[in-house]
């Protein structure tokens, strides 16, 4: 859907989701977000005039927007309603800009701008919200120097405010830990592409996440760049290489579909998703299976992807290659019969939220057993009730509780406002999925439209 005039529910405090008996619809989803920030970034190395088509426009979109325009060297216009953004160069060379980036609650960007600053002469400081602020960025900032390019964390805790003293990025071999995050090892291949000599990248350890960086890979062929790798153990980005330019489509959002999966998952009924399909980088849409093992129905075919609910029951799942639709497993776990334990998701522990955590405390409200360990989650499937759910500033525990709301009567989703950060739109997709256009009321019993 296209953005038109800002819905109002995003300055609500709290709002009730309507139930709704089934589902049978054609959702549209936005834009990946993945792909527009790895799009973003690749185009403002590049030289090149290029638009992105189908962006998401989102906070964490625009926040990297305007972050990459702080250094200078590029414009990035966007067009809310064509749901493009255009990313031009200024001329001028990239530059440290005299005041601190702000990068609010995105985590891939603020990644991705650690590294390119890196080619930035002079130091930019970048920092974040209060919950960036906490969010490690340590293995990122170790990696950097051996390719000449140092970055501290002004704290000293590996997290933002973080300094980068930018315009010698030479090259040469560095080595990171893939185990925290993946985002480290995107950020590099992509702004490794500019630096002076080949780079060759080690990972020390296991990498997480193994689908973004198959992403950040795609995204750099499809605008001319090559990688050459071993496996997931060591990359190499050749130095010298053109970037194409002209325009890129970015695909539906793989992570922003799972909640509509999930409607029909939870309702027994049908969703279609159009314009993404199995071929797809996005780990996400390995969800798909996933909601099969629990008992759906899933297709894949021209149309997109069709999900039809059916009898649920729990399974054994290690979604470590697709952390971000974990919630939204969960909450579908807690419709099915039996118990579900999905193991290897260490890593939410450090996104928005505490992850683990809040989908634990949040379940547990509406009834439902949840063990809850270091790095993984056994939900025991029953009959949810309505509770007040608290989002922690966090739009996937929002998005996937409102999932809930959807066959839950009472379920109340507070700061409804925080899925701007992936899927502003959100309540507006919802409302697609009733019959009469509304998804939602005031905790009074009033139609928000
Ligand atoms: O590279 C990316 O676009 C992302 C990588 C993932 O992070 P981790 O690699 O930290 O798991 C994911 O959670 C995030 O939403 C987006
Ligand atoms: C973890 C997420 O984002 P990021 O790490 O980019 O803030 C997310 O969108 O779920």
């Amino acid at each position: 859907m296209a953005a038109g005039a800002p819905d109002p529910r995003r300055k609500e405090t709290e709002l009730t989701v309507r139930t709704l008996r089934t589902v049978d619809s054609e959702v549209k989803v936005l834009g990946s977000k993945s792909y527009t920030n790895r799009y973003l970034a690749i185009a403002s190395l590049s030289g090149q005039d290029t638009t992105l088509e189908n962006a998401l426009i989102s906070d964490d979109t625009v926040y990297f927007a305007r972050g990459i325009e702080a250094l200078g060297h590029v414009r990035a216009e966007i067009d809310e309603r064509h749901e493009t953004i255009r990313v031009t160069p200024t001329g001028e060379p990239m530059r440290a800009p005299a005041d601190e980036i702000f990068m609010g609650g995105a985590g891939t960007p603020l990644r991705f701008l650690i590294s390119m600053a890196g080619h930035a002469p002079g130091v930019t400081t970048i920092t974040g919200n209060k919950r960036m602020q906490e969010r490690p960025m340590g293995d990122l900032l170790a990696a950097l120097p051996a390719l000449g390019v140092d970055a501290v964390s002004v704290r000293g805790n590996g997290s933002p405010p973080v300094q980068v003293a930018g315009g010698s990025f030479r090259g040469g071999a560095t080595q990171i830990s893939g185990a925290v995050s993946s985002q480290f090892t995107s950020s590099l291949l992509i702004n490794s592409v500019l630096a002076e000599t080949d780079v060759e990248i080690t990972i020390t350890d296991d990498l997480i996440s193994k689908p973004y960086v198959e992403m950040t890979i795609a995204a750099l062929a499809e605008m001319g760049v090559q990688i050459k790798r071993d496996g997931y153990a060591r990359f190499t980005v050749p130095a010298g290489q053109a970037f194409r330019g002209g325009s890129v489509t970015v695909e539906p959002d793989a992570s922003g579909m799972s909640y509509f999966l999930a409607a029909a998952a939870v309702l027994g009924g049908r969703v279609t998703i159009p314009g993404i399909g199995r071929d797809s980088y996005q780990g996400d849409v390995g969800l798909v299976d996933a909601l099969a093992r629990m008992g759906c129905a899933a297709s894949f075919d021209q149309k997109g992807i069709t999900l039809t609910g059916g009898e649920l029951h729990g399974i054994e799942i290690d979604m470590e290659s697709m952390p971000d639709v974990v919630p939204t497993l969960a909450v579908v776990a807690a419709f099915a019969r039996g118990t579900t334990h999905i193991s290897n998701i260490a890593s939410l522990r450090v996104k928005e939220c505490d992850r683990i955590a809040a989908v634990t405390n949040e379940l547990r409200k509406m009834g439902i057993a949840v063990d809850e360990h270091h790095d993984a989650m056994t939900i025991t499937g029953g009959t949810p009730t309505g509770a007040v759910i608290e989002t922690y500033d966090d739009h996937r525990i929002a998005m996937c509780f409102a999932i809930a709301g959807l066959r839950t009567e009472g379920v109340v989703i507070k700061d409804p406002g925080c899925v701007a950060k992936s899927y502003p739109t959100f309540w507006e997709t919802l409302d697609t999925l009733f019959p009469d256009g509304k998804s939602t009321t005031f905790p009074d019993g009033k139609s928000t439209r």
